[in-house]
Parts: structure tokens; C-alpha cells; sequence
């Protein structure tokens, strides 16, 4: 029996926020479940408080995919989830290239924090260092699966079946996806920082904000002393185009992406 179902998920455009919250709601709906929590882990402060759930909870939980893995930044604080024997769905956001192994590191983090992952999925969301590979992903066609897979993990949570079906992904995991120059170097993007167009900025400070890792100098937003995840927050929600990366490795790198994976990759589902 569920008595809550739980939004819990990651989320720099919104992409994995759209699938988790929508399964949430048609479960909920299929499940006559009143009450959804939502609990959005993005902003460092949301971070400080330990993921708690109970028994009776559902959990739809997401992250995207981060060089093919679950974002390493992320990782001590999904290694506090309490999840006391609440059931789980596990949900992986990718960009078109792969999941690679995301979606098996999320649901093993689950499982280690005390949640019965019972389904999964990997979803396609628009690539977050580009406006068009994956373009305005999920779309109509993606809801429509997403909306298959809410009604099989009703269903089976109907059926009292609680059983952990196999996902895409191998274990152990494969090392974090590196790009590489057209001479096959590794092209080394962590240190890489969004710069800021002066002339259209308008102070706003939206971009300090909504950034993730709080990175963004909050008195001076051209400034970043922290760690930037390139999530790309800053960029796609910045309402005057101000912010941009001009890192050339960056670049060459979310170009090649853009003419490698040009084909559709659809959703793939596990229940
Ligand atoms: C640093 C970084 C690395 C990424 N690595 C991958 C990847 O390995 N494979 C992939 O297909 N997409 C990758 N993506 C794309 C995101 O997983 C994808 O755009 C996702 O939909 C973003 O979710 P959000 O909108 O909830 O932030 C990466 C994105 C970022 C920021």
C-alpha cells in the first residue's frame, strides 16, 4: 500500500524534473495517492537536509547522466538516502549520446540507502551543452512512453509484485566517459567556467540563484570562485542570453556531440 509518493530528483534544465514529476503524478492517479512530496535536491541548501523516507513511500527518483554515470558531485549526499523500505523507481536523463552506466549506479545507490527499486527507466532529455541535439527532448513522443511506464509500475505495485528487474548498464561501473580531441587526446573540461556577456547582463542575479553548486559570485555574477558542474542552468535559464562557455576544448567537444549522436536514441524501460 502507498501512502506517499515522493518527487526526488536532481535537475540543471528541468529535463529530469518533467519525467520524474510526471511519473509521480500518473502513479499517483492510478494509485489514488493523495499526497506527493517534492523533493528537489538541486540548490546546495536543499542539500544539507538528509533524504529521509518511510515505509508506504514511492520514490521516483532522477538525476541526469553526467559522462555516463551518476553526477560525481552528487555522490556523498545519495550515499545519506534513509530510505527505510520505501519502494523505488530509478530514473536516468541522458543527453542522446548513452546512459552508459547511470541508471544501474542510481538504482544501487538507492538500494544501499534502504529503498526496493522496483522499475527504472533511461529518458532522453535535450543535451545540456547544446540548443540542438535532442532539441526540446522529452517530447510528445517520449510523454507517451513515460505515461506507458507509470501505468506498468502501478500495475505491478497492484499486483504486490516487488521484485528488482535488470536494467541497461554494467557493473562494475565503466570509468567516467572522457572526450577527445580529433588527435584522440582526452579533452579535460572540469576546470572550465561560464563566462558572462557584460553588455547583456542585467544583474538579475537568477543565474547565482539557480546554480547548483553555488558557484556563481552572488555580488559579482561574472564571477565563479566555485566548482561548475556545466550543468548549464545559467546559460539556458538566463533571460538575456548573457552567460556562455567559450572554452575551446568545451566547444570542439559539444560540436562533435552534436554531429555524432544526431540519430534518435529512444527511452528504454524496466519493470
Ligand atoms: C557535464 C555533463 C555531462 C553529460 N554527459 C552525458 C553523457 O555521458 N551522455 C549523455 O547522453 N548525456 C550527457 N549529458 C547530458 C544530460 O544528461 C542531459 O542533457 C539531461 O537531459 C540533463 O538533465 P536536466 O535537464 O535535468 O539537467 C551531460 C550533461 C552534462 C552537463
Amino acid at each position: 500500500m502507498i501512502n506517499r509518493i515522493c518527487t526526488f530528483y536532481f535537475t540543471g534544465t528541468d529535463t529530469t524534473k518533467r519525467v520524474v514529476q510526471s511519473i509521480a503524478n500518473e502513479v499517483a492517479e492510478r494509485l489514488n495517492v493523495k499526497e506527493i512530496f517534492d523533493y528537489n535536491f538541486t540548490t546546495p541548501a536543499s542539500r544539507e537536509e538528509t533524504p529521509e523516507f518511510k515505509e508506504g513511500d514511492l520514490v521516483i527518483a532522477g538525476v541526469p547522466t553526467i559522462a555516463g554515470r551518476v553526477p560525481n558531485l552528487l555522490l556523498p549526499y545519495l550515499k545519506k538516502i534513509n530510505g527505510n523500505g520505501a519502494l523505488g523507481v530509478a530514473i536516468g536523463l541522458y543527453g542522446n549520446r548513452n546512459i552508459d552506466d547511470c541508471l544501474v549506479e542510481l538504482r544501487d545507490l538507492m538500494s544501499s540507502g534502504g529503498i526496493n527499486v522496483i522499475a527504472g527507466g533511461a529518458f532522453v532529455g535535450e543535451h545540456s551543452f547544446s540548443q540542438i541535439l535532442a532539441k526540446n527532448r522529452p517530447d510528445n513522443k517520449d510523454m507517451e512512453i513515460v505515461s506507458e511506464f507509470s501505468k506498468k509500475i502501478a500495475e505491478k505495485i497492484e499486483r504486490e509484485d516487488f521484485s528488482n528487474p535488470e536494467m541497461v548498464g554494467e557493473v562494475p561501473y565503466r570509468p567516467y566517459y572522457t572526450p577527445r580531441d580529433r588527435h584522440g587526446k582526452g579533452i579535460d573540461i572540469r576546470k572550465v567556467k561560464p563566462k558572462t556577456d557584460m553588455e547583456k547582463c542585467i544583474d538579475c542575479k537568477l543565474c547565482a540563484e539557480l546554480c547548483p553548486m553555488g558557484a556563481i559570485d552572488f555580488d559579482d555574477v561574472s564571477k565563479v570562485p566555485g566548482i561548475c558542474m556545466k550543468c548549464c542552468a545559467c546559460i539556458k535559464k538566463c533571460p538575456t542570453d548573457a552567460k556562455f562557455f567559450d572554452d575551446e576544448g568545451y566547444l570542439y567537444h559539444a560540436h562533435e556531440l552534436e554531429d555524432l549522436y544526431e540519430r534518435r536514441a529512444e527511452p528504454v524501460y524496466f519493470v
